[in-house]
């Protein structure tokens, strides 16, 4: 099993709402195995370069690339299929359905990499173990619970698609720390299960606990990119462009 594998690579990417351009030739990558994390202050573009990467702008320019697919003209559906999950910041569950009906909404059939060997397979049962709350309450209403369980259950319909790569939104912003120490755990826990993770985050802490390389962002701009241990010692850097 290589880990060098890139999974999904971005080149040149540019994104508009409207007339208004977002993204400036952005290029990334992210690699099997791997957690990777998009910073910057908010508004430096992190949430629309996951949403251009999946597909979810209508107007955006360049390469993007999902296990050796062109993916540059997909709809978001065509990138789910493929295995290229997206858990976006508003983190909308199905509020009359239940915890495992919203589960099964996200279901898709299991994968093999390449090489023939299996991709992390994803049942309610493994992702109670994920998710211990989730797992106290199979039969209510999404509309019933909170905010972070909510959040839980929207990264847990993800997985249901059993997909390669997940693009996780801000996953520590706006839930309760004891969520925030949770979802860093899960973070660590897909890894460990050989999920590769990009997500887009402003609280180094957090970043730092999760990662492994980075990727800072400024006015739609990619301004620098290190490993994680690297930027975290780089207080220029972190003073430039993050909030701390
Ligand atoms: N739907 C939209 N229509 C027009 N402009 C938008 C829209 N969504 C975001 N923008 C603008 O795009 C820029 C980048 O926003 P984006 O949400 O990607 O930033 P971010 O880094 O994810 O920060 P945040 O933490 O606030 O989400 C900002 O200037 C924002 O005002």
């Amino acid at each position: 099993m290589s880990m060098e594998e890139t999974l999904l690579s971005a080149k040149s990417l540019c994104a508009w709402y409207g007339a208004a351009q977002i993204l400036y030739d952005v290029d990334l990558e992210v690699r099997r195995g791997e957690v990777v994390a998009l910073m910057g202050r908010n508004g430096a573009g992190k949430s629309t370069t996951l949403k251009a990467l999946i597909g979810m702008l209508t107007k955006r320019k360049g390469a993007v690339s999902f296990l050796g697919h062109d993916i540059s003209k997909s709809e978001p559906h065509h990138a789910a299929k493929l295995g290229l999950g997206f858990v976006p910041e508003d983190r909308r569950v199905f509020t009359d359905l239940t915890v495992m009906e919203n589960l099964e909404v996200g279901k898709q059939p299991p994968r093999r990499w390449a090489d023939g060997s299996e991709a992390p397979l994803w049942t309610p049962e493994r992702l109670f173990k994920l998710f211990p709350n989730l797992g106290e309450m199979p039969n209510r209403p999404g509309g019933r619970m909170s905010g972070g369980e909510q959040q839980m259950l929207t990264v847990a319909r993800t997985l249901m698609g059993n997909p390669y790569l997940v693009l996780l939104d801000e996953p520590s912003e706006g839930v309760a720390p004891v969520i925030v120490e949770q979802m860093a755990h899960m973070i660590l826990e897909l890894k460990a299960q050989g999920v590769s993770i990009l997500l887009s985050e402003q609280n180094m802490h957090f970043a730092e606990l999760v990662s492994d390389r980075a990727y800072v962002l400024e006015k739609g701009q990619i301004r620098y990119q290190a490993t994680m241990a690297e930027l975290a010692a780089n207080d220029e850097v972190r003073r430039s462009y993050l909030s701390v």
